[in-house]
C-alpha cells in the first residue's frame, strides 16, 4: 500500500513517482493498447446505441427543388430506395438522380435486371437505341462487310439515315477499333448525346495470328476486367452486345486450331464486362465459303432481338448461347490471384490455334537474345515469361500461364508465304531483303532511282532491306496491308545481328545473281552491282524496332556501307538511342493530328505526342546527323491546304533536307481496300505546285530552305537547308569515303556534322527545273522502247 499522499513527507513523493515512473517505463507497451481497446470498446458500444437520423440530404434537395418551382421538370418518383433497412424508411428517388446514378460508379452484384432500362416500367418509352458497330479490319474485307450490314440493319430497323421520331433506334454507327479511344467505349459507356439514349453493341471481329489491333482491343478489355479500380461489369449499363467474326477456314479449320479466335475472345469478354449481356450468340463465318450465309443467320437472329428490345425494353428469354441468364462455365475461368508463376516454356514454331495467353508482352529482350543466340540459329530457344511487377493491380502472370515466345514470321505462317510470293526474302524470323525495281532497271542501263541525283548513290549497288518486318503504322499507302505483322512492342524472338547481316546480304546477291542472263544487263553495272555500297533501311516495317539496330548498323558501316535509314517517328526512345547514318529520315505523311490519324493508322494511342517528340529529336541531332523528312503526298488526304502545316513542322524539326514524294499506285487488291485508287496519285505538276507553296511558307516563317534538286521520273523533288548550299550551288551529294573516314576517326557517337561530308555540287541535270533523269542511261516506256529526251 502507499501512504496518503497529503500526509507523505516529500522524500516519499519522490519516492513513489520514482516507482511509479519505473513501472510505466517497464509496462508502457501493454498500457498504452489496453487503454486503445477499451476505448475502441467504448465507441463500437456508443455507436450501436446511438439513434440515427435519417438520410435528409437528397429528399431536402428534392423538395427545395420542388418548391423553387423547377420540379416540373422533374419526373415523378418511381423508383424508391431504401437508406436504411433497421428503420425501413424510403426516400423517392428521382427520375433526374436514377440519371445521376446511373453516371456514377456501380457495382454489379450478380443479378442482372432482365428489364432493360428502356422497359416500359422505367418510364423510358422516349428512350432511344443508339447501335453501335465496331469492327476491325487489316486487308479491308471487314471493314466492306460491316458498312453493308450496318446499311441492312438501318434498313431492317426503320432508322436509314437520319433520326425519324417515331423510332426508337437511332441510325446506328460505324466505328473502326482502330480509330477510336478504347477508353471512351470499353471502361464504361459513352455518354450519350441526350441522356435518353441507351447503347447496343455490335462488333464484327475478323481474326489474325499476327499482332493487330485486335491485340490491343482484347488486352483492354481483358486489363479492365482485371483492374481492381473499376467495376466488375462496367459495361452492363449497355442494353446488349453481340459478336460476329470472320476467319479463314483454309488456314485454321477448325475453332481449336484458331478459326475465328479472337471474335471468340472478344466475345467471352464482352459477356464479363457487360455482366452478361450477349443479346445474341456469336457468329462466325469463313467469307470464302459461308460467310455471307451465316452473317444472314446472325443479322436475322439480332434483328429479332433488337424489336423485342424495342418493344418490351428487354432481351428476352434468350436464345441458346445467348448471356441472359446462365452461362456455360467456360467463362468462369480462374480469376488471378496475385500468385506469380514463372516457368520456363518453347518456342512455338506454329501459328495456329493461338492462346488467350498470346496476348502478355514479353519484355526480357535481352534474355531472349541471349538464348537465341545461344542455338545460333535464334529460332527455338527456351525462354522465361516475363514479369511485370511495377503495375499495382495487374498480376503479371496468371496462375499456370504460359507464354510463348513467337517468331515474328516463321516459315509455316500465311505472312511468311505472302512476303516470298511478293518477292521478299525473310532472313533469319523478322528480316527481310528485296531487289528493288530501281535496281533492276539501274543494271539494265534504264535509269536509277532519286537517290542517285540527289545524293549520288548507285541503285545497282544498293541493297533494300529491313531488319524488323513489323511495324506500328498502318498507312493507307503501304503496299503489304495484311502481310506484315504490326505491334507496338516487340514481342518476338530477337535475331542476332550478325545473323540479320550475314543473310541479308546472302540473298541479296543471289537476286542479284538471278539478273545474270536477263536481256539487256550491262556487264560493268552486274560486276559493280556484286558490291554492295548502300543499304536503304527502308523496305518495310520500322527498322529502328528491332533491338540491335545499332551493332546492325556497325556491321554496315564496318564494310563501308552506307545507310539511309527511314523511321515512321513512332519510336521516340529508339530514335534519341540510334548512332550515326549516313541519312536519317522520318516520314512525315501528315500535318496534323487528324490527318496523321487518318493516313498512317497508328496503333500508338499518343502517336502524336511521340510523333512531335521526334521532330525534337531530329531538331536537337541536326548537326550531327544528316536529317531528312520524307513526305508522302496522297490526293484526297494530305496534299490540300496542308502546305502552311508542314511548314510549321519543318520549323520544329529543322531538317537538313525535305523529300517530297507523289504516293506510288501498285494497283494491288490491298491498295484498293485501303481506300486508294489512281485519283490518289498526284500528277508531277501538283507536287511541284505542292513544293512551291511549301518553300514559300517556309520563308515566310524565316526558314532557309531553297528548291534544290527533282527526279521527275519517280515524281520526287528535293528541299534543302541552305547550310547545303555552298557559293550559290546546291551540295545535295554525299560524300561517303569521308562518312566512314569520320566514323572509323570519331566512332559511331563521334562529333561530326553532315556538312562535314558533304559531297561535290548537285550534278547540273539533277537540279530543279531540270528533269533530273541520269544522262548516262536510256529512257524507255512501260514496253522497254526508248523515249527520246523532250
Ligand atoms: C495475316 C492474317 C492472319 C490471319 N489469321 C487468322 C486466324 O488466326 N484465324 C482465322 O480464322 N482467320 C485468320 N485470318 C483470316 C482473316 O480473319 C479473314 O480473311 C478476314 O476476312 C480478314 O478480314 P480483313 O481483311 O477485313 O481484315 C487471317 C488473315 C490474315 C491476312
Ligand atoms: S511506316 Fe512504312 S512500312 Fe510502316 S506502314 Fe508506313 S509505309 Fe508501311
Amino acid at each position: 500500500m502507499f501512504p496518503d499522499s497529503r500526509g507523505a513527507s516529500p522524500s516519499m513523493m519522490a519516492e513513489i513517482a520514482h516507482y511509479a515512473l519505473e513501472l510505466w517505463h517497464e509496462h508502457r507497451i501493454p498500457i498504452i493498447l489496453s487503454t486503445l481497446f477499451v476505448l475502441s470498446l467504448l465507441r463500437i458500444y456508443l455507436h450501436s446505441t446511438q439513434q440515427r437520423e435519417d438520410l435528409r440530404v437528397l429528399p431536402k434537395a428534392y423538395e427545395k427543388l420542388s418548391q423553387n418551382g423547377s420540379a416540373g421538370a422533374v419526373e415523378k418518383p418511381k423508383v424508391v430506395v431504401k437508406d436504411d433497412d433497421s428503420e425501413g424508411s424510403e426516400s423517392p428517388r428521382t427520375g433526374n438522380e436514377k440519371r445521376g446514378a446511373k453516371q456514377g460508379p456501380r457495382r454489379i452484384k450478380g443479378d442482372i435486371s432482365k428489364k432493360g432500362r428502356g422497359s416500359a416500367d422505367s418510364g423510358g418509352d422516349e428512350r432511344k437505341i443508339q447501335v453501335l458497330v465496331f469492327y476491325s479490319s487489316l486487308t479491308a474485307s471487314t471493314e466492306k462487310v460491316t458498312q453493308t450490314f450496318t446499311q441492312e440493319l438501318a434498313a431492317s430497323l426503320g432508322c436509314t439515315t437520319e433520326e425519324k421520331p417515331d423510332s426508337k433506334f437511332l441510325p446506328p454507327r460505324v466505328l473502326d477499333l482502330a480509330e477510336i479511344d478504347l477508353d471512351e467505349y470499353f471502361i464504361t459507356p459513352p455518354k450519350p448525346e441526350t441522356e435518353q439514349t441507351d447503347l447496343f453493341y455490335l462488333f464484327i471481329i475478323p481474326s489474325y495470328n499476327i499482332d493487330s489491333i485486335n491485340d490491343t482491343f482484347l488486352e483492354h478489355l481483358q486489363e479492365t476486367h482485371h483492374d481492381f479500380r473499376i467495376d466488375t461489369s462496367p459495361l452492363a449499363p449497355i442494353l446488349g452486345y453481340s459478336v460476329f467474326g470472320l476467319g479463314d477456314r483454309e488456314g485454321w479449320p477448325t475453332e481449336e486450331e484458331g478459326f475465328c479466335v479472337q471474335a471468340k475472345e472478344a466475345d467471352k469478354w464482352m459477356a464479363k464486362l457487360s455482366g452478361r449481356k450477349r443479346a445474341y450468340p456469336l457468329g462466325m463465318g469463313d467469307w470464302k465459303r459461308d460467310g455471307k450465309e451465316r452473317l444472314l443467320e446472325w443479322t436475322t437472329g439480332l434483328t429479332e432481338v433488337l424489336r423485342q428490345l424495342e418493344q418490351t425494353g428487354a432481351l428476352g428469354e434468350g436464345v441458346p448461347g445467348s448471356g441472359d441468364p446462365l452461362e456455360s462455365d467456360d467463362e468462369e475461368e480462374a480469376e488471378d490471384d496475385g500468385e506469380v508463376v514463372v516457368e520456363e516454356v518453347s518456342v512455338s514454331k506454329g501459328t495456329k490455334g493461338r492462346s488467350p495467353g498470346s496476348l502478355e508482352d514479353v519484355e526480357d529482350i535481352g534474355r531472349i537474345m541471349e538464348l537465341s543466340q545461344a542455338d545460333g540459329s535464334g529460332k527455338t530457344s527456351m525462354a522465361p515469361l516475363a514479369v511485370d511487377f511495377t503495375t499495382e493491380g495487374k498480376p503479371a502472370a496468371k496462375k499456370a500461364a504460359t507464354v510463348t515466345v513467337k517468331e515474328m514470321v516463321p516459315k509455316s505462317s500465311p505472312t511468311y508465304a505472302a512476303l516470298t510470293k511478293q518477292g521478299y526474302s525473310i532472313v533469319g524470323s523478322h528480316s527481310g531483303v528485296k531487289i528493288c525495281r530501281w535496281t533492276k532497271s539501274a543494271l539494265r542501263g534504264r535509269g536509277s532511282c532519286y537517290k542517285y541525283s540527289f545524293y549520288g548513290i548507285n541503285s545497282h549497288q544498293c541493297m533494300e532491306s529491313t531488319p524488323s518486318l513489323s511495324c506500328s503504322n498502318k498507312c493507307v499507302f503501304c503496299w503489304r496491308h495484311g502481310t506484315n505483322p504490326v505491334g507496338t512492342t516487340w514481342r518476338w524472338v530477337v535475331d542476332p545481328p550478325q545473323l540479320i547481316f550475314d543473310g541479308v546480304k546472302e540473298n541479296h546477291y543471289k537476286k542479284i545473281k538471278m539478273m545474270r542472263g536477263v536481256p539487256g544487263v550491262r556487264a560493268e553495272r552486274f560486276a559493280e552491282a556484286m558490291r554492295v555500297r548502300h543499304c536503304a533501311l527502308s523496305l518495310v516495317g520500322e527498322p529502328i524496332f528491332y533491338p540491335h539496330i545499332n551493332e546492325f548498323l556497325g556491321m554496315l558501316h564496318g564494310e563501308r556501307i552506307s545507310s539511309f535509314l527511314v523511321c515512321n517517328a513512332q519510336h521516340p526512345d529508339q530514335l534519341a538511342a540510334l548512332q550515326h547514318v549516313t541519312q536519317l529520315y522520318v516520314s512525315i505523311d501528315a500535318s496534323n493530328r487528324e490527318s496523321l490519324r487518318r493516313i498512317d493508322r497508328p496503333l500508338h494511342r499518343d502517336f502524336w505526342e511521340r510523333f512531335q517528340r521526334c521532330l525534337d529529336i531530329l531538331r536537337e541531332r541536326r548537326f550531327r546527323q544528316r536529317t531528312v523528312f520524307r513526305l508522302t503526298l496522297v490526293k484526297g488526304f494530305n496534299i490540300e491546304d496542308e502546305a502552311e502545316g508542314y511548314a510549321d513542322l519543318v520549323e520544329r524539326g529543322l531538317p537538313c533536307f525535305v523529300e517530297v514524294k507523289g504516293v506510288t499506285y501498285c494497283g494491288t487488291s490491298t491498295s484498293s481496300n485501303a481506300g486508294l485508287t489512281m485519283a490518289n496519285v498526284p500528277f508531277y505538276q501538283e507536287v511541284c505546285d505542292f513544293v512551291v507553296a511549301l518553300e514559300k511558307a517556309l520563308l515566310k516563317r524565316g526558314l532557309q530552305y531553297g528548291i534544290a534538286a527533282e527526279h521527275a521520273h519517280s515524281c520526287c523533288i528535293l528541299l534543302a537547308s541552305e547550310r547545303f548550299r555552298v557559293d550559290g550551288k546546291w551540295h545535295t551529294l554525299i560524300d561517303y569515303d569521308k562518312f566512314f573516314q569520320l566514323l572509323e576517326e570519331k566512332g559511331p557517337d563521334g562529333d561530326f556534322t553532315p556538312e562535314d561530308y558533304m559531297g561535290p555540287p548537285t550534278p547540273e541535270w539533277a537540279t530543279w527545273g531540270n528533269g533530273g533523269f541520269d544522262p548516262r542511261d536510256q529512257r524507255v516506256d512501260r514496253r522497254g522502247r526508248p523515249i527520246e529526251a523532250a
